[in-house]
């Protein structure tokens, strides 16, 4: 197993008297995708903003390349590798895409230093090619494209400015079925290409498609750490609905209205009941299974 590019060790972090995250741990390897599954207010994004350098950790240490460190800014923690895809993706809706792309970093040309349009297009154009995205027009305003083929600009563009960890916060959450599909797609070109993605998600269907590893998250605590292999999506969907709940929730309806036949238990906050996997969802098994 390699070493771990990001390691958090025992993190946690308070606001005033809220412990938003505690005794956080987690290992973020080359190659690999490492699932953070929790509900609302699990403390997700309060690690995120740890990891990118917006909010400093109050307890624990945090280590990039086996060296402790705190970042102080969200560009400083670009610097060091790691690059943070939200879910508002940070594009200029009216800009093209190849604007997009090299946003804050355009390459100019000449002593007047003038833009170097047909650079950064052929660029832009290459790099989306090498993650399979096909966009025919890049003068088109990213705001026309689709909630798949932002994020997808976004994550290439991660990748082009040198991202060796990725973190995606819930790149799937205001997908339909198909859209979901694509980006789970790219998270599997990014973990190919040698990144360490970190995917934030509230669906343990998606991040059992892509996942190698998977910490659920639960009131500031990590309740859950394993890996792919000591784990099945029916357990890890279990764990995520709050098995234990669901059922004395399902025993508290029936009980409420006789005779009817309480819901289906795991179906928490509107998640689709959890589908054998079929021979198609194995395609983006990570193991290639
Ligand atoms: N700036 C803040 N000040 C005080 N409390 C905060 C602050 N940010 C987050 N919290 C609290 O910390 C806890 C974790 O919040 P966090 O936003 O990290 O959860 P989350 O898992 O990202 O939730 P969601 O999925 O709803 O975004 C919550 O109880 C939240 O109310």
């Amino acid at each position: 197993m390699s070493a771990p590019i990001l390691e958090l060790d025992d993190v946690g972090k308070s606001y005033g008297n809220v412990h938003a995250l505690r005794g956080c741990s987690l290992r973020v390897r080359q190659g690999e995708v490492t699932c953070v599954l929790g509900d609302n207010g699990a403390g997700k994004s309060t690690l995120i903003k740890i990891i990118s350098g917006l909010h400093d950790h109050s307890e624990g240490v945090m280590k990039v390349d086996g060296e402790a460190t705190r970042f102080g800014s969200p560009r400083e923690a670009q610097t060091g590798g790691i690059a943070t895809v939200y879910q508002d993706l940070a594009l200029a809706p009216l800009m093209s895409v190849w604007r997009n792309f090299f946003l804050g970093n355009e390459i100019r040309t000449g002593l007047l230093r003038v833009l170097d349009i047909e650079r950064m297009k052929q660029i832009c154009h290459d790099e989306l090619a090498k993650m399979g995205v096909v966009i025919p027009d890049l003068d088109r305003p990213v705001g026309g494209l689709s909630g798949g083929q932002r994020q997808c600009i976004a994550i290439a563009r991660a990748i082009y400015f040198g991202a060796r960890v990725i973190i995606l916060d819930e790149p799937t959450a205001a997908l339909g079925v198909k859209q979901s599909g694509v980006v789970l797609k790219y998270i599997v070109k990014a973990r190919d290409a040698g990144l360490g993605v970190i995917f934030i998600t509230h669906n343990p269907h998606h991040a059992y498609l892509v996942g190698n590893h998977f910490v659920i998250l639960k009131l500031g605590r990590v309740v859950l750490d394993a890996h792919r292999d000591e784990l099945t999506l029916q357990q890890l969907t279990a764990e995520m609905a709050g098995g234990q709940e669901l059922e004395e929730l399902s025993h508290e309806l029936r009980g409420a209205e006789p005779g009817k036949v309480a819901a289906p238990a795991a179906v928490p906050h509107g998640q689709v009941q959890a589908p054998e996997l079929g021979p198609g969802d194995r395609a983006t098994d990570p193991e290639g299974r």
